[in-house]
């Protein structure tokens, strides 16, 4: 036999967690309220063109009270009953759909009868008491968040409404005048009806931003400040009209001072000028530095209002039309405002490379107008590339350090003989070296570490082959080298710094074992050297035809090779260690002994 059921609802409890779980965020029950009284407004300017809308706010900080009150069409009985009472019902909504008018139903926000549960997340009694034009007596309805509610005669003599929240403990915080400002600002300041707080005579929305007026550069500065508490470095005003991407706003860029309190980026979203969330996804990821304000109408809602789906076409469609935006807006300064660019690559050097590394256009309109730290100061890639020596079929390197690995004495001062500054890079400035070289015909990039090999010569004279396999009959990889300064007796290099076939390319017509050298250590451990005796050096000269069995010439070549590795700045093992002492120690008896 069949039987049907009813569900049974626990209203309250039902009430208490959608309203809970729905909002994050407890301020949203002011958003809510204000975007009531706001389409309220509208519905009546619909009717009534002279009508001038107002919503006030106030505290009775004794009775723990929050009043949000306006002017607009107020709600019959009836009204109240269908509508406000039924959770889903929304009167708003169906204006929305079916007027004519067509500024006010792009005007109207609510759309989902749900938004003034969210007034049970903060009251622990809420009373309505409203007035509809044609209506006689003003209801009052008043609910605790159960099921039941009330309705009685109301006392409101003018048309309008006025809600009244008894406020939890827990959200005592609202009779905080300045917290109660913050929010309505933050919520509603584009909302273009007056919000009175309190007493103010003015009211503190300011109910336009300046893309709703065609407002002045500075007026977009202006409105960055005041929402974002800093002056920006730059601003551009846009305006997205695609097929299903649209927004109004401003982009910006933030100084990058510490002392800021907003993140450099952030996105404020709005839809029909009620601000929804923070949504930094809707900017592309490279633009790290890059902030926004935005109107965006075509998004589609979470019912919260808290967020948009962001898996829907037209949320991609924005994302898209913002990327471009955002590369116009930093491609214009880079091309038309050259002192401000400079600026913005001041304060946010990492994230414009990162920028122009991520994004082909940007990096394409501003690759030769970066300036990278160099020993020299700051310098365009341009700039070092006319510097350096060509080698070759027209090849040129660009050496580098990465900041946490500074070059040795010993490296600066054969880059610095042979004038060629090195530039002083971060992990992203390397990134954007290697799409530099990438995009140029036989520029190519080191790191000064592994590229300094590029800048010594291998001696061909056999007479240094001899001076080499003695020095090996001493257990030490040396190599016959010819590099500037001569006063540079001796270099040590590690020996895994080398890319194998560079060192091959450039040093094989000279030193035959270098090669051996070099793929003997490629399967030893890190800490081989090698050890470069300068021919140019007169010492070195002088040691040439030297024998292993001479005591004093092999004191002097371990002592070199000890003074070597000790000023290339390698983190020595504490084998490596003693074995430099010893030699040091063996040169200063030796000394004393010849005296
Ligand atoms: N201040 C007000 N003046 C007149 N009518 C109101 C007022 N506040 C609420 N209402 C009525 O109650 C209905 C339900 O309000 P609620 O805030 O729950 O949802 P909504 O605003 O329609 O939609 P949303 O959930 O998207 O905000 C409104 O559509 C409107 O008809």
């Amino acid at each position: 036999m069949m039987s049907t059921g009813t569900f049974q609802v626990d209203f309250e409890h039902l009430i208490r967690l959608l309203a809970e779980n729905l909002y994050s965020d407890p301020h949203v029950a002011i958003r809510e309220l204000i975007q009531n009284a706001s389409d309220s407004c509208v519905r009546r300017i619909a009717q009534q063109a002279l009508f001038k809308p107002a919503i006030h706010v106030r505290i009775e900080p004794n009775q723990r009270l929050l009043i949000v009150e306006d002017n607009g069409t107020g709600m019959a009985r009836d009204d109240v009953v269908r509508y406000l009472a039924t959770i889903g019902a929304s009167q708003t909504r169906q204006v929305k759909f079916s007027t004519a008018d067509q500024n006010a139903a792009q005007m109207l926000i609510g759309q989902f009868g749900i938004g003034f549960l969210s007034t049970f997340v903060i009251g622990q009694q809420v009373t309505v008491d409203t007035l509809a034009e044609g209506s006689e007596q003003a209801v009052l309805w008043r609910s605790q968040g159960s099921a039941d509610y009330s309705l009685e005669l109301g006392t409101r003599q003018t048309i309008g409404t006025t809600v009244t929240i008894e406020l939890e403990p827990a959200f005592y915080n609202l009779l905080d005048e300045s917290t109660l400002r913050s929010t309505i600002i933050c919520y509603a300041d584009f909302i273009q009806f007056p919000v009175y707080l309190g007493d103010d005579a003015r009211p503190i929305n300011r109910m336009n931003g300046p893309w709703h007026l065609d407002g002045s550069e500075h007026e977009y500065i202006d409105y960055v400040q005041h929402r974002f508490g800093a002056v920006p470095l730059a601003v551009e005003p846009i305006a997205i009209k695609q097929h299903n991407a649209e927004c109004s706003g401003v982009l910006a860029i933030m100084p990058s001072s510490a002392a800021l309190k907003i993140h450099p980026r952030k996105l404020d979203v709005f839809q029909r000028r009620m601000y929804v969330c923070e949504d930094m996804q809707l900017l592309p990821a490279w633009a790290t530095f890059v902030c926004g304000i935005i109107d965006a109408p075509l998004l589609e809602l979470v019912a919260s209002r808290e967020g948009f789906m962001i898996e829907r076409p037209n949320y991609r469609a924005l994302r898209e039309a913002l990327a471009d935006a955002v590369r116009s807006f930093l491609i214009r300064l880079a091309q038309r405002e050259p002192a401000t660019f400079l600026q913005v690559v001041k304060q946010h050097n990492s994230g414009i490379k990162q920028a122009a590394v991520n994004d082909n256009q940007f990096f394409a309109a501003v690759a030769d107008l970066l300036t990278f730290e160099s020993d020299l100061g700051p310098i365009t890639l341009t700039r070092y590339l006319e510097r350096i020596p060509v080698r070759g079929a027209g090849e040129r390197t660009i050496f580098y350090v990465l900041n946490d690995l500074p070059p040795s004495a010993q490296q600066r001062a054969i880059v610095g003989a042979r004038g060629v500054p090195v530039l002083h890079v971060n992990l992203i400035e390397e990134k954007f070296l290697k799409k530099y070289c990438a995009a140029r015909h036989g520029v190519s990039f080191q790191p000064l570490t592994a590229g300094i090999a590029e800048l010594l010569e291998a001696e061909t004279d056999p007479q240094w082959r001899k001076l080499e396999q003695h020095c090996e009959q001493l257990g030490m990889h040396v190599y016959a080298m010819r590099f500037e300064p001569s006063n540079l007796a001796a270099l040590a290099m590690r020996a895994s710094d080398y890319k194998r076939e560079q060192v091959v390319d450039s040093l094989l017509k000279g030193s035959g074992s270098l090669l051996n050298f070099v793929q003997s250590v490629g399967r030893k451990r890190s800490d081989d050297y090698v050890l470069c005796l300068n021919t140019l050096n007169p010492l070195i000269q002088q040691l040439r035809d030297g024998q292993p069995s001479d005591q004093r010439w092999a004191t002097v070549i371990r002592a070199l090779w000890g003074y070597a590795l000790l000023s290339s700045g390698i983190e020595l093992t504490p084998e490596l260690g003693e074995a430099v002492q010893h030699a040091q120690m063996s040169l200063l008896e030796l000394a004393l002994t010849q005296g």
